[in-house]
Protein backbone atom coordinates (compact mmCIF):
# COMPACT_ATOMS: atom_id res chain seq x y z
CA UNK A 1 0.00 0.00 0.00
CA UNK A 2 1.06 3.47 -0.87
CA UNK A 3 1.29 6.38 1.47
CA UNK A 4 -1.78 8.01 -0.23
CA UNK A 5 -3.76 4.73 1.41
CA UNK A 6 -2.55 5.24 4.59
CA UNK A 7 -1.75 9.07 5.00
CA UNK A 8 1.16 7.11 7.48
CA UNK A 9 4.50 7.05 5.74
CA UNK A 10 7.15 4.62 6.87
CA UNK A 11 10.36 6.02 7.54
CA UNK A 12 13.68 3.78 8.59
CA UNK A 13 16.10 5.50 11.25
CA UNK A 14 19.87 3.90 10.90
CA UNK A 15 21.64 5.00 13.30
CA UNK A 16 23.29 4.78 17.03
CA UNK A 17 21.74 4.48 19.85
CA UNK A 18 21.26 6.94 23.18
CA UNK A 19 20.22 4.97 26.09
CA UNK A 20 19.33 8.03 27.63
CA UNK A 21 16.27 8.71 24.70
CA UNK A 22 17.31 12.04 23.60
CA UNK A 23 19.43 11.71 20.58
CA UNK A 24 19.82 8.62 18.16
CA UNK A 25 17.80 6.14 17.34
CA UNK A 26 15.53 6.93 20.11
CA UNK A 27 15.18 10.49 18.82
CA UNK A 28 14.31 9.64 15.26
CA UNK A 29 11.62 7.05 16.69
CA UNK A 30 10.15 9.88 18.90
CA UNK A 31 10.92 12.64 16.14
CA UNK A 32 8.92 10.48 13.41
CA UNK A 33 6.01 9.69 15.59
CA UNK A 34 5.62 12.81 16.12
CA UNK A 35 5.51 14.47 12.86
CA UNK A 36 3.00 11.37 11.56
CA UNK A 37 5.11 8.45 10.60
CA UNK A 38 5.60 4.88 11.32
CA UNK A 39 9.49 4.71 12.65
CA UNK A 40 11.71 1.82 12.13
CA UNK A 41 14.99 1.30 13.40
CA UNK A 42 18.27 -0.21 12.34
CA UNK A 43 21.25 -0.02 14.70
CA UNK A 44 24.80 1.08 13.70
CA UNK A 45 26.69 1.73 16.82
CA UNK A 46 25.53 1.17 20.37
CA UNK A 47 27.12 4.04 22.45
CA UNK A 48 27.27 4.33 25.79
CA UNK A 49 26.02 8.04 26.53
CA UNK A 50 23.67 10.73 28.45
CA UNK A 51 23.07 14.05 28.64
CA UNK A 52 27.08 14.80 29.48
CA UNK A 53 28.60 13.12 26.61
CA UNK A 54 29.63 9.67 25.58
CA UNK A 55 31.47 7.45 27.32
CA UNK A 56 32.04 4.77 24.59
CA UNK A 57 30.92 3.02 21.59
CA UNK A 58 30.75 -0.39 20.17
CA UNK A 59 30.19 -1.17 16.70
CA UNK A 60 28.41 -4.82 15.88
CA UNK A 61 29.76 -7.08 13.52
CA UNK A 62 28.76 -4.99 9.81
CA UNK A 63 27.32 -9.00 8.71
CA UNK A 64 24.90 -8.50 11.12
CA UNK A 65 24.21 -4.60 10.11
CA UNK A 66 23.24 -5.88 6.50
CA UNK A 67 20.91 -8.60 8.24
CA UNK A 68 18.95 -5.85 10.29
CA UNK A 69 18.63 -3.83 6.59
CA UNK A 70 17.54 -6.95 4.37
CA UNK A 71 15.18 -7.97 7.31
CA UNK A 72 13.66 -4.81 6.94
CA UNK A 73 13.48 -4.07 3.26
CA UNK A 74 12.82 -7.47 2.51
CA UNK A 75 9.63 -6.96 4.42
CA UNK A 76 8.28 -3.71 4.34
CA UNK A 77 7.86 -0.99 1.87
CA UNK A 78 10.57 2.13 2.93
CA UNK A 79 8.67 5.49 1.94
CA UNK A 80 12.07 7.28 3.51
CA UNK A 81 15.17 6.53 5.58
CA UNK A 82 17.09 8.46 7.49
CA UNK A 83 20.80 7.57 8.41
CA UNK A 84 22.63 9.47 11.36
CA UNK A 85 25.57 7.85 13.00
CA UNK A 86 27.94 5.77 10.65
CA UNK A 87 30.67 5.11 12.95
CA UNK A 88 33.30 3.99 10.59
CA UNK A 89 33.97 2.79 6.81
CA UNK A 90 32.34 -0.09 6.85
CA UNK A 91 29.38 0.73 8.38
CA UNK A 92 29.30 3.18 6.02
CA UNK A 93 29.88 1.55 3.14
CA UNK A 94 27.25 -1.37 4.38
CA UNK A 95 24.48 1.17 4.47
CA UNK A 96 25.94 2.39 0.99
CA UNK A 97 25.72 -1.46 -0.64
CA UNK A 98 21.85 -1.89 1.10
CA UNK A 99 20.85 1.63 -0.53
CA UNK A 100 22.45 0.49 -3.85
CA UNK A 101 20.27 -2.67 -3.96
CA UNK A 102 17.09 -1.31 -2.55
CA UNK A 103 17.19 1.79 -4.08
CA UNK A 104 14.40 3.46 -1.62
CA UNK A 105 12.79 6.44 -2.63
CA UNK A 106 13.87 9.63 0.16
CA UNK A 107 17.12 9.20 2.04
CA UNK A 108 18.18 11.89 4.31
CA UNK A 109 21.81 11.52 5.50
CA UNK A 110 22.66 13.52 9.08
CA UNK A 111 26.24 13.67 8.64
CA UNK A 112 26.84 12.68 12.43
CA UNK A 113 30.48 13.41 12.95
CA UNK A 114 30.97 15.00 16.00
CA UNK A 115 28.22 15.38 19.06
CA UNK A 116 27.55 18.14 20.50
CA UNK A 117 30.27 17.49 23.47
CA UNK A 118 32.31 17.11 21.21
CA UNK A 119 33.24 13.07 21.44
CA UNK A 120 33.84 11.81 17.73
CA UNK A 121 30.96 9.56 16.48
CA UNK A 122 32.64 9.09 12.89
CA UNK A 123 36.52 7.70 12.43
CA UNK A 124 38.24 10.46 10.58
CA UNK A 125 39.14 8.09 7.96
CA UNK A 126 35.77 7.50 7.20
CA UNK A 127 35.15 11.00 6.17
CA UNK A 128 35.86 10.09 2.36
CA UNK A 129 33.61 7.28 2.44
CA UNK A 130 30.57 9.43 3.93
CA UNK A 131 31.46 12.08 0.96
CA UNK A 132 30.75 8.76 -1.47
CA UNK A 133 27.43 8.47 0.23
CA UNK A 134 26.38 11.29 -0.86
CA UNK A 135 25.72 9.72 -4.37
CA UNK A 136 23.03 7.51 -2.77
CA UNK A 137 21.62 10.45 -0.95
CA UNK A 138 18.38 13.14 -1.92
CA UNK A 139 19.33 15.70 1.12
CA UNK A 140 21.91 15.77 3.61
CA UNK A 141 21.89 18.47 7.24
CA UNK A 142 25.17 19.38 7.80
CA UNK A 143 25.89 21.64 11.12
CA UNK A 144 28.08 24.17 10.25
CA UNK A 145 31.33 22.20 11.42
CA UNK A 146 30.07 18.90 9.28
CA UNK A 147 29.66 21.54 6.70
CA UNK A 148 32.95 22.44 6.44
CA UNK A 149 34.27 18.92 7.00
CA UNK A 150 32.25 17.52 3.63
CA UNK A 151 33.01 21.11 1.93
CA UNK A 152 36.71 20.96 2.82
CA UNK A 153 37.11 24.33 4.05
CA UNK A 154 37.64 25.58 7.62
CA UNK A 155 34.44 26.43 9.46
CA UNK A 156 32.15 28.54 8.91
CA UNK A 157 31.84 31.89 10.84
CA UNK A 158 29.54 33.08 9.12
CA UNK A 159 25.96 33.11 7.59
CA UNK A 160 27.53 33.56 4.02
CA UNK A 161 30.22 31.62 4.37
CA UNK A 162 28.04 28.32 5.27
CA UNK A 163 25.55 29.16 2.32
CA UNK A 164 28.73 29.44 -0.15
CA UNK A 165 29.65 25.69 1.64
CA UNK A 166 26.61 24.17 1.24
CA UNK A 167 26.61 25.71 -2.69
CA UNK A 168 29.54 23.95 -3.33
CA UNK A 169 28.55 20.54 -1.78
CA UNK A 170 25.27 20.69 -3.72
CA UNK A 171 27.24 21.03 -6.71
CA UNK A 172 30.14 18.43 -6.46
CA UNK A 173 28.11 15.83 -4.73
CA UNK A 174 24.47 16.53 -6.90
CA UNK A 175 22.54 16.46 -3.41
CA UNK A 176 20.32 18.67 -1.50
CA UNK A 177 22.02 20.60 1.40
CA UNK A 178 19.94 21.60 4.68
CA UNK A 179 22.75 24.00 6.25
CA UNK A 180 21.95 24.35 9.73
CA UNK A 181 23.32 27.44 11.94
CA UNK A 182 22.68 26.29 15.18
CA UNK A 183 26.30 25.99 15.21
CA UNK A 184 26.54 30.11 14.07
CA UNK A 185 26.76 32.87 17.31
CA UNK A 186 24.02 35.26 18.09
CA UNK A 187 20.17 34.83 18.48
CA UNK A 188 19.45 34.05 14.88
CA UNK A 189 19.39 29.94 14.24
CA UNK A 190 18.69 30.17 10.14
CA UNK A 191 18.37 27.36 8.34
CA UNK A 192 18.89 27.40 4.15
CA UNK A 193 17.98 24.38 1.40
CA UNK A 194 20.60 24.72 -0.96
CA UNK A 195 21.08 23.28 -4.40
CA UNK A 196 24.01 24.05 -6.70
CA UNK A 197 21.80 27.59 -8.27
CA UNK A 198 19.25 28.26 -5.19
CA UNK A 199 18.98 28.68 -1.51
CA UNK A 200 15.64 28.84 -0.12
CA UNK A 201 16.34 30.23 3.74
CA UNK A 202 13.97 29.23 6.92
CA UNK A 203 14.59 32.25 9.27
CA UNK A 204 14.40 31.19 12.98
CA UNK A 205 15.20 33.12 16.98
CA UNK A 206 17.76 30.94 19.30
CA UNK A 207 15.63 29.62 22.44
CA UNK A 208 17.40 30.57 25.35
CA UNK A 209 17.93 26.66 26.76
CA UNK A 210 21.12 24.40 27.00
CA UNK A 211 18.52 21.42 26.53
CA UNK A 212 19.67 20.87 22.73
CA UNK A 213 20.45 17.30 22.93
CA UNK A 214 19.33 15.45 19.54
CA UNK A 215 18.04 18.53 17.59
CA UNK A 216 19.79 17.65 14.62
CA UNK A 217 18.70 13.85 14.73
CA UNK A 218 15.21 14.76 15.41
CA UNK A 219 15.68 17.48 12.56
CA UNK A 220 16.35 15.10 9.81
CA UNK A 221 13.66 12.71 10.93
CA UNK A 222 10.80 15.01 11.05
CA UNK A 223 12.18 16.18 7.59
CA UNK A 224 12.24 12.96 6.44
CA UNK A 225 9.28 11.95 7.66
CA UNK A 226 7.04 15.17 6.17
CA UNK A 227 8.56 14.62 2.86
CA UNK A 228 7.45 11.28 2.65
CA UNK A 229 4.03 11.74 3.86
CA UNK A 230 3.53 14.96 1.13
CA UNK A 231 5.12 12.78 -1.32
CA UNK A 232 2.99 9.19 -2.26
CA UNK A 233 4.72 9.03 -6.29
CA UNK A 234 7.37 10.06 -7.74
CA UNK A 235 10.38 11.48 -6.63
CA UNK A 236 9.66 15.26 -4.35
CA UNK A 237 10.09 18.14 -5.96
CA UNK A 238 12.05 21.21 -4.55
CA UNK A 239 8.59 22.85 -3.07
CA UNK A 240 7.94 19.29 -1.42
CA UNK A 241 11.13 19.55 0.24
CA UNK A 242 10.93 22.78 1.14
CA UNK A 243 6.82 22.67 2.72
CA UNK A 244 8.46 19.62 4.42
CA UNK A 245 11.58 21.37 5.85
CA UNK A 246 9.72 24.72 6.83
CA UNK A 247 6.91 21.83 8.86
CA UNK A 248 9.61 19.85 10.50
CA UNK A 249 11.21 23.02 11.87
CA UNK A 250 7.80 24.37 12.86
CA UNK A 251 7.52 21.42 14.96
CA UNK A 252 11.19 21.42 16.17
CA UNK A 253 11.07 24.76 17.47
CA UNK A 254 8.06 23.77 19.68
CA UNK A 255 9.75 21.05 21.29
CA UNK A 256 12.92 23.05 21.92
CA UNK A 257 10.54 25.82 23.49
CA UNK A 258 9.21 23.03 26.11
CA UNK A 259 12.74 21.42 26.28
CA UNK A 260 13.16 22.66 30.01
CA UNK A 261 9.40 20.82 30.87
CA UNK A 262 11.77 17.34 30.87
CA UNK A 263 13.99 16.86 33.71
CA UNK A 264 16.11 14.43 31.86
CA UNK A 265 19.87 14.32 33.06
CA UNK A 266 22.08 17.00 34.33
CA UNK A 267 23.66 18.21 31.22
CA UNK A 268 22.35 18.80 28.11
CA UNK A 269 18.92 17.40 28.15
CA UNK A 270 16.72 16.27 25.29
CA UNK A 271 14.06 18.46 23.55
CA UNK A 272 10.13 17.47 24.32
CA UNK A 273 8.80 15.67 21.31
CA UNK A 274 5.64 15.64 22.18
CA UNK A 275 5.16 18.84 23.77
CA UNK A 276 2.55 20.23 20.99
CA UNK A 277 0.66 16.84 20.76
CA UNK A 278 -0.07 16.47 24.33
CA UNK A 279 -0.70 19.55 24.88
CA UNK A 280 -3.17 19.77 22.24
CA UNK A 281 -4.92 16.55 22.28
CA UNK A 282 -3.90 15.61 25.92
CA UNK A 283 -2.94 11.34 26.20
CA UNK A 284 -6.02 9.69 27.31
CA UNK A 285 -7.30 7.33 24.95
CA UNK A 286 -11.04 8.25 23.51
CA UNK A 287 -13.62 6.04 25.00
CA UNK A 288 -15.92 3.81 21.65
CA UNK A 289 -19.31 4.83 22.17
CA UNK A 290 -20.21 1.47 23.76
CA UNK A 291 -17.98 2.10 26.68
CA UNK A 292 -19.66 5.99 27.09
CA UNK A 293 -23.44 3.93 26.90
CA UNK A 294 -21.93 2.19 29.56
CA UNK A 295 -20.21 4.49 31.74
CA UNK A 296 -23.50 6.92 31.28
CA UNK A 297 -25.78 4.21 32.38
CA UNK A 298 -24.10 2.61 35.32
CA UNK A 299 -23.57 6.83 36.78
CA UNK A 300 -27.31 6.91 36.42
CA UNK A 301 -28.11 3.65 38.40
CA UNK A 302 -29.13 5.41 41.64
CA UNK A 303 -31.71 7.11 39.31
CA UNK A 304 -32.75 4.30 37.68
CA UNK A 305 -33.53 2.65 40.95
CA UNK A 306 -34.93 5.74 42.86
CA UNK A 307 -37.33 5.99 40.15
CA UNK A 308 -38.66 2.25 39.67
CA UNK A 309 -39.32 2.55 43.39
CA UNK A 310 -41.44 5.43 42.99
CA UNK A 311 -45.16 4.49 44.36
CA UNK A 312 -46.26 6.10 40.85
CA UNK A 313 -44.36 3.51 38.76
CA UNK A 314 -45.25 1.07 40.89
CA UNK A 315 -49.31 1.75 41.70
CA UNK A 316 -48.82 1.87 37.31
CA UNK A 317 -47.44 -1.59 36.95
CA UNK A 318 -49.69 -3.03 39.68
CA UNK A 319 -52.87 -1.08 38.67
CA UNK A 320 -53.13 0.47 42.05
CA UNK A 321 -52.76 3.90 40.76
CA UNK A 322 -55.46 6.69 41.34
CA UNK A 323 -56.78 7.94 38.31
CA UNK A 324 -56.61 11.43 39.25
CA UNK A 325 -52.97 11.17 39.31
CA UNK A 326 -52.66 8.87 36.43
CA UNK A 327 -54.63 11.70 34.43
CA UNK A 328 -52.57 14.82 35.74
CA UNK A 329 -49.31 12.92 34.56
CA UNK A 330 -50.73 12.48 31.13
CA UNK A 331 -51.56 16.25 31.07
CA UNK A 332 -48.13 17.11 32.43
CA UNK A 333 -46.92 14.68 29.39
CA UNK A 334 -48.87 16.58 26.80
CA UNK A 335 -47.42 19.71 27.78
CA UNK A 336 -43.76 18.39 28.00
CA UNK A 337 -44.12 17.03 24.38
CA UNK A 338 -45.17 20.38 23.09
CA UNK A 339 -41.88 21.49 23.66
CA UNK A 340 -39.63 18.64 23.96
CA UNK A 341 -40.33 18.38 20.63
CA UNK A 342 -39.34 21.86 19.36
CA UNK A 343 -36.25 21.07 21.32
CA UNK A 344 -35.57 17.93 18.98
CA UNK A 345 -36.40 20.30 16.29
CA UNK A 346 -33.40 21.92 17.14
CA UNK A 347 -31.31 19.55 17.65
CA UNK A 348 -32.18 19.01 13.93
CA UNK A 349 -31.18 22.15 12.76
CA UNK A 350 -28.39 21.82 14.66
CA UNK A 351 -27.15 18.37 13.50
CA UNK A 352 -23.64 17.89 11.35
CA UNK A 353 -24.98 15.48 9.05
CA UNK A 354 -28.16 14.71 7.42
CA UNK A 355 -28.55 10.95 8.83
CA UNK A 356 -28.34 13.00 12.34
CA UNK A 357 -30.62 15.72 10.83
CA UNK A 358 -33.14 13.24 9.52
CA UNK A 359 -33.14 11.28 12.95
CA UNK A 360 -33.80 14.43 15.14
CA UNK A 361 -36.32 15.84 13.05
CA UNK A 362 -38.40 12.45 12.69
CA UNK A 363 -38.21 12.31 16.51
CA UNK A 364 -39.65 15.67 16.86
CA UNK A 365 -42.50 14.74 14.21
CA UNK A 366 -43.02 11.21 16.56
CA UNK A 367 -43.18 13.64 19.71
CA UNK A 368 -45.66 15.89 18.85
CA UNK A 369 -47.72 12.53 17.23
CA UNK A 370 -47.83 11.14 20.70
CA UNK A 371 -48.89 14.28 22.50
CA UNK A 372 -51.91 14.41 19.69
CA UNK A 373 -52.57 10.87 20.76
CA UNK A 374 -52.93 11.63 24.32
CA UNK A 375 -55.40 14.11 23.76
CA UNK A 376 -57.63 11.65 21.64
CA UNK A 377 -57.01 8.52 23.55
CA UNK A 378 -56.55 9.24 26.94
CA UNK A 379 -57.64 13.32 27.79
CA UNK A 380 -60.97 14.13 27.82
CA UNK A 381 -62.09 17.37 25.69
CA UNK A 382 -61.26 20.54 28.10
CA UNK A 383 -59.34 19.19 30.64
CA UNK A 384 -55.96 20.11 29.31
CA UNK A 385 -57.58 23.96 28.70
CA UNK A 386 -57.23 24.73 32.14
CA UNK A 387 -53.78 22.55 32.98
CA UNK A 388 -50.47 24.52 33.28
CA UNK A 389 -47.04 22.86 33.62
CA UNK A 390 -46.09 22.27 36.92
CA UNK A 391 -43.04 23.33 38.69
CA UNK A 392 -41.19 19.78 38.14
CA UNK A 393 -42.27 20.28 33.90
CA UNK A 394 -41.08 23.85 34.09
CA UNK A 395 -37.76 22.58 35.54
CA UNK A 396 -37.20 19.88 33.26
CA UNK A 397 -38.08 22.52 30.23
CA UNK A 398 -36.59 25.34 31.38
CA UNK A 399 -33.34 22.41 31.71
CA UNK A 400 -33.69 21.65 27.54
CA UNK A 401 -33.95 25.01 26.69
CA UNK A 402 -30.73 26.18 28.82
CA UNK A 403 -29.12 22.59 27.22
CA UNK A 404 -29.83 23.90 23.47
CA UNK A 405 -29.38 28.07 24.01
CA UNK A 406 -25.88 28.25 23.27
CA UNK A 407 -26.18 26.15 20.06
CA UNK A 408 -24.30 23.23 21.59
CA UNK A 409 -25.18 20.28 19.64
CA UNK A 410 -23.28 17.50 21.42
CA UNK A 411 -24.98 19.00 25.10
CA UNK A 412 -28.67 19.47 23.75
CA UNK A 413 -28.59 15.83 22.45
CA UNK A 414 -27.07 14.94 25.76
CA UNK A 415 -29.87 16.11 27.09
CA UNK A 416 -32.22 15.26 24.93
CA UNK A 417 -31.37 11.33 25.44
CA UNK A 418 -32.92 10.64 29.00
CA UNK A 419 -36.46 10.90 27.21
CA UNK A 420 -36.02 8.59 25.05
CA UNK A 421 -33.71 5.77 27.15
CA UNK A 422 -35.22 5.89 30.79
CA UNK A 423 -38.85 5.92 29.46
CA UNK A 424 -37.97 3.07 27.11
CA UNK A 425 -36.09 1.57 30.13
CA UNK A 426 -38.78 1.89 32.78
CA UNK A 427 -41.85 0.42 29.87
CA UNK A 428 -39.72 -2.87 29.49
CA UNK A 429 -40.55 -3.65 33.01
CA UNK A 430 -44.16 -2.27 33.18
CA UNK A 431 -45.22 -3.67 30.12
CA UNK A 432 -45.17 -7.60 31.29
CA UNK A 433 -47.69 -6.37 33.96
CA UNK A 434 -50.10 -5.57 31.28
CA UNK A 435 -52.97 -8.11 31.44
CA UNK A 436 -56.87 -8.18 30.23
CA UNK A 437 -58.24 -6.37 33.26
CA UNK A 438 -55.18 -4.29 34.35
CA UNK A 439 -56.40 -0.49 34.41
CA UNK A 440 -54.09 0.80 32.79
CA UNK A 441 -53.71 -1.66 30.34
CA UNK A 442 -54.04 -0.50 27.01
CA UNK A 443 -51.22 2.25 28.27
CA UNK A 444 -48.93 -0.26 29.70
CA UNK A 445 -49.27 -1.64 25.74
CA UNK A 446 -48.05 1.44 24.29
CA UNK A 447 -44.26 0.49 26.04
CA UNK A 448 -44.26 -2.77 23.55
CA UNK A 449 -43.98 0.18 20.88
CA UNK A 450 -40.90 -1.18 18.62
CA UNK A 451 -40.76 1.61 16.74
CA UNK A 452 -39.53 3.92 19.80
CA UNK A 453 -37.52 0.77 20.83
CA UNK A 454 -35.60 1.38 17.49
CA UNK A 455 -35.49 5.32 17.66
CA UNK A 456 -34.13 5.02 21.31
CA UNK A 457 -30.99 2.52 20.01
CA UNK A 458 -30.35 4.70 17.01
CA UNK A 459 -30.38 8.39 19.79
CA UNK A 460 -28.27 6.47 22.08
CA UNK A 461 -25.89 5.70 19.03
CA UNK A 462 -26.03 9.14 17.64
CA UNK A 463 -25.28 10.82 20.94
CA UNK A 464 -22.21 8.11 22.44
CA UNK A 465 -20.46 8.55 19.04
CA UNK A 466 -20.73 12.22 19.22
CA UNK A 467 -19.37 11.61 23.11
CA UNK A 468 -16.74 9.43 22.17
CA UNK A 469 -15.15 11.75 19.01
CA UNK A 470 -15.62 14.55 21.50
CA UNK A 471 -12.82 16.16 23.59
CA UNK A 472 -12.46 15.93 27.23
CA UNK A 473 -14.40 18.99 28.20
CA UNK A 474 -17.16 18.80 25.93
CA UNK A 475 -17.78 15.14 27.12
CA UNK A 476 -18.25 15.99 30.52
CA UNK A 477 -20.32 18.29 30.30
CA UNK A 478 -22.38 16.03 27.64
CA UNK A 479 -22.15 13.58 30.81
CA UNK A 480 -23.67 16.29 33.12
CA UNK A 481 -25.93 17.14 30.84
CA UNK A 482 -27.24 13.56 30.54
CA UNK A 483 -27.44 12.82 34.25
CA UNK A 484 -29.12 16.31 35.20
CA UNK A 485 -31.53 15.23 32.80
CA UNK A 486 -32.18 12.01 34.03
CA UNK A 487 -32.99 13.55 37.18
CA UNK A 488 -35.45 15.61 35.90
CA UNK A 489 -37.19 12.21 34.07
CA UNK A 490 -37.41 10.70 38.03
CA UNK A 491 -38.75 13.84 38.88
CA UNK A 492 -41.28 13.94 36.43
CA UNK A 493 -42.43 10.20 37.08
CA UNK A 494 -42.34 11.48 41.19
CA UNK A 495 -44.45 14.37 40.38
CA UNK A 496 -48.09 13.06 39.93
CA UNK A 497 -48.76 11.43 43.99
CA UNK A 498 -46.31 14.64 45.48
CA UNK A 499 -49.68 16.44 45.14
N1 LIG B 1 18.63 27.09 20.85
C1 LIG B 1 17.97 26.89 19.71
N2 LIG B 1 16.83 27.58 19.45
C2 LIG B 1 16.12 27.37 18.32
N3 LIG B 1 16.50 26.49 17.37
C3 LIG B 1 17.62 25.78 17.57
C4 LIG B 1 18.41 25.93 18.74
N4 LIG B 1 19.47 25.08 18.65
C5 LIG B 1 19.33 24.42 17.49
N5 LIG B 1 18.24 24.85 16.82
C6 LIG B 1 17.74 24.32 15.53
O1 LIG B 1 17.89 22.91 15.58
C7 LIG B 1 18.31 22.41 14.31
C8 LIG B 1 19.61 21.66 14.45
O2 LIG B 1 20.57 22.57 14.86
P1 LIG B 1 22.15 22.50 14.80
O3 LIG B 1 22.60 22.75 16.19
O4 LIG B 1 22.62 23.46 13.78
O5 LIG B 1 22.52 21.03 14.33
P2 LIG B 1 23.03 19.74 15.13
O6 LIG B 1 22.02 19.46 16.20
O7 LIG B 1 23.08 18.69 14.08
O8 LIG B 1 24.37 20.08 15.69
C9 LIG B 1 18.37 23.63 13.41
O9 LIG B 1 17.13 23.78 12.74
C10 LIG B 1 18.57 24.78 14.35
O10 LIG B 1 18.07 25.95 13.79
C1 LIG C 1 23.85 8.00 18.49
C2 LIG C 1 23.96 9.46 18.35
N1 LIG C 1 23.73 10.03 17.15
C3 LIG C 1 23.81 11.36 17.00
C4 LIG C 1 24.15 12.16 18.06
C5 LIG C 1 24.29 13.65 17.87
O1 LIG C 1 23.39 14.38 18.64
P1 LIG C 1 23.12 15.94 18.37
O2 LIG C 1 21.93 16.03 17.45
O3 LIG C 1 22.81 16.53 19.72
O4 LIG C 1 24.34 16.51 17.76
C6 LIG C 1 24.39 11.55 19.32
N2 LIG C 1 24.73 12.27 20.40
N3 LIG C 1 24.29 10.19 19.42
Amino acid sequence: MSVAATGIARVLSIAGTDPTGGAGIQADLKSIAATGGYGMAVVTALVAQNTHGVRSVHVPPVAFLAEQLHAVSDDVRIDAVKIGMLADVHVTRTVRDWLTQVNPPIVVLDPVMVATSGDRLLTQDAEQALRELLQQVHLVTPNVPELAILAGAPVATTWAEVLRQAQQVAGEHGVLVLAKGGHLAGSLVPDALVDAYTVREFPGMRIDTPNTHGTGCSFSSAVATRVAARTSTGAPSLADWADAIAEAKLWLTESITHADDLAVGSGHGPIHHFAGLWQRGGVSTRPTPARVAERWWEEIRDIRTATDDLPFVRGLGDGSLPREAFVWYLAQDALYLSEYSRMLALASRLAPSAAEQTFWAASAQGAIDTELELHTSWIADGVLAGVLPSGTTTAYLNHLVAAGAGGDYPVLIAALLPCFWMYQDVGTRLHPLSHDAHPYRSWLDTYADEAFAAATDRAIKIVTTVAAAADEPTRDRMARAFRASAGHEREFFAAPLRG
